[in-house]
């Protein structure tokens, strides 16, 4: 802490304040987030893990990690310092005049990149909101605040909680259904509706209307100014089944928004991002192992050594001496693979995310569930949400809506301590990832419950 001259407060949130510092050794600026360690296991833990997920980040479009450290009973984050404010004030700024269609499309396709880079490393942020994104003196889009994200295959202590504003809340979490990528893909939509219309796509005046509309996805569309391309993304963002919206990959690289947002992604992360989806296209479709005897194969066999019959005559003579070599040694198919390649691609296993269970090794108890998920899923909400949680929310003022929830397990077996944040390496494999719910926590936790306990406690 002595190595940091504290310049002014930020702000303050629920669990301590944020104070803009400069390092005694430098001139540049950061934030350093002073958070209060509760005494209660739970808390301290996912207050760390905000810093271990954080240090974990590194991308253009995520708040920089520098240091954390912890003095005093309080947990010290020190980050990048966004100038700009967040987006939530931003929006308020615009006193009603509505953002220009390009500001929209460049910020909402940094925070597409963000997200990407979050759900590539399988964590889910679990409380993406205007409150929690970032800009920066130029304008550049930083997603922040991972103090509710969640990483798989965590410890399964870690995994108890709930958390998330409820007005970005997807209808899943109302069904007390486990978060999943595209629950982030949700709340990513109500901050590009408010982007958008500037006002938020599910207002309402109890709980009981706001989760129902959630819950029927039913909110009043887009200005008809606005392309095609963004009706059809939020219509696809909030639909009530998660299977159905699109996760971030996809929105990127096959939904019909991508030309657009492509437009206004900056150049060198377009020829990455091409260059990458493209080996990762190929490398997705096939298990390494067949991979291997595919390649095996078609090195020793199947291989014409021909020229190209596309290289022009002219264009041939005009190449230099080493573009002949490289084309005369290029080579190409056989007209009919032959009955070996053919056999090695029917035993070969296609991963697609549309076989999560099989694709991920994981139990028909799974799998199964996912069935119940989709069941349960593809009918629309035509129930009214459960009479219990709306006489404990009811306590609530509908304002506290907007702000970040969490709900711990109460789980006395699990010491306190450092928080551990493991990976599954399994799960970074590339693969496909289209249109399915791809991952979800690990260790579902009926939150509703445990606020029942909370509250038979309290009365
Ligand atoms: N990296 C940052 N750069 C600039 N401002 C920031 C940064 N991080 C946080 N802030 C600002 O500091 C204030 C407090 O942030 P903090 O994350 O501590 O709490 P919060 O998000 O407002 O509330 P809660 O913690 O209850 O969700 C907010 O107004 C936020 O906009």
């Amino acid at each position: 802490m002595d190595q940091y001259t504290v310049l002014k407060v930020v702000g303050e949130g629920s669990f301590g304040r944020a104070l803009l510092v400069q390092p005694n050794t430098g001139k540049v600026k950061w934030v350093m987030k002073e958070i209060r360690l509760p005494k209660a296991e739970g808390g301290a833990k996912s207050a760390r893990r905000e810093a271990v997920l954080l240090s974990r980040m590194k991308h253009p479009n995520i708040v920089a990690f520098r240091e954390s450290f912890e003095d005093d009973g309080h947990l010290y984050i020190v980050m990048e310092f966004c100038s700009g404010g967040d987006l939530l004030q931003r929006i308020q700024q615009q006193n009603g005049s509505l953002l220009p269609e390009d500001v929209i499309l460049r910020w909402f396709s940094q925070m597409c990149l963000g997200t990407k880079h979050i759900h590539d490393k399988r964590v889910l942020h679990r409380d993406l909101k205007s409150k929690n994104i970032f800009l920066t003196d130029h304008s550049t889009i930083k997603l922040g605040d991972f103090g509710s994200a969640c990483t798989l295959n965590s410890a399964k202590g870690y995994a108890q909680t709930y958390v998330g504003t409820p007005y970005y809340v997807s209808p899943e979490i109302w069904d007390n259904q486990p978060y999943n990528n595209k629950s982030d893909i949700w709340s990513l939509g109500c901050v590009l509706y408010e982007l958008c219309t500037l006002r938020h796509p599910f207002e309402a005046r109890s709980w009981k209307s706001l989760i129902l509309k959630v819950c029927r996805g039913s909110y009043t569309p887009l200005p008809s100014h606005l392309p095609y391309e963004l009706h059809y993304l939020i219509k696809h963002m909030f639909k009530t089944n998660p299977r159905d919206r699109p996760s971030i990959h996809t929105i990127l690289s096959s939904h019909r928004v991508s030309r657009l947002l492509h437009k206004h992604l900056p150049e060198e992360e377009l020829s990455k991002k091409e260059t990458k989806e493209l080996t990762e296209k190929r490398v997705n479709q096939w298990r390494k192992e067949e991979g291997e005897k595919v390649a095996m194969f078609l090195g020793q066999k199947s291989l014409l050594n021909t020229t190209t019959s596309k290289v022009s005559d002219t264009s041939f003579r005009n190449s230099s001496e080493n573009e002949r070599g490289n084309v005369a040694a290029r080579k190409r198919w056989a007209k009919e693979p032959s009955n070996t390649v053919l056999q090695v691609f029917r035993n070969a296993d296609i991963i697609s995310s549309g076989d999560t269970a099989t694709a991920q090794g994981s139990d028909s108890t799974k799998a199964e569930r996912f069935t119940e998920i989709q069941k349960q899923e593809r009918m629309q909400w035509d129930k009214d949400p459960p009479e219990r949680l709306l006489s404990l929310l009811e306590k609530a003022p509908l304002s506290k809506a907007f702000s970040t929830y969490i709900i711990h397990k109460h789980n006395e077996d699990t010491p306190d301590g450092p928080e551990e944040v493991h990976t599954d390496q399994n799960r970074l494999e590339p693969r496909s990832d289209d249109e399915d719910t791809d991952f979800e926590e690990d260790c579902h936790f009926d939150w509703q419950a445990e606020l029942e306990k909370m509250y038979s406690k309290n009365v």
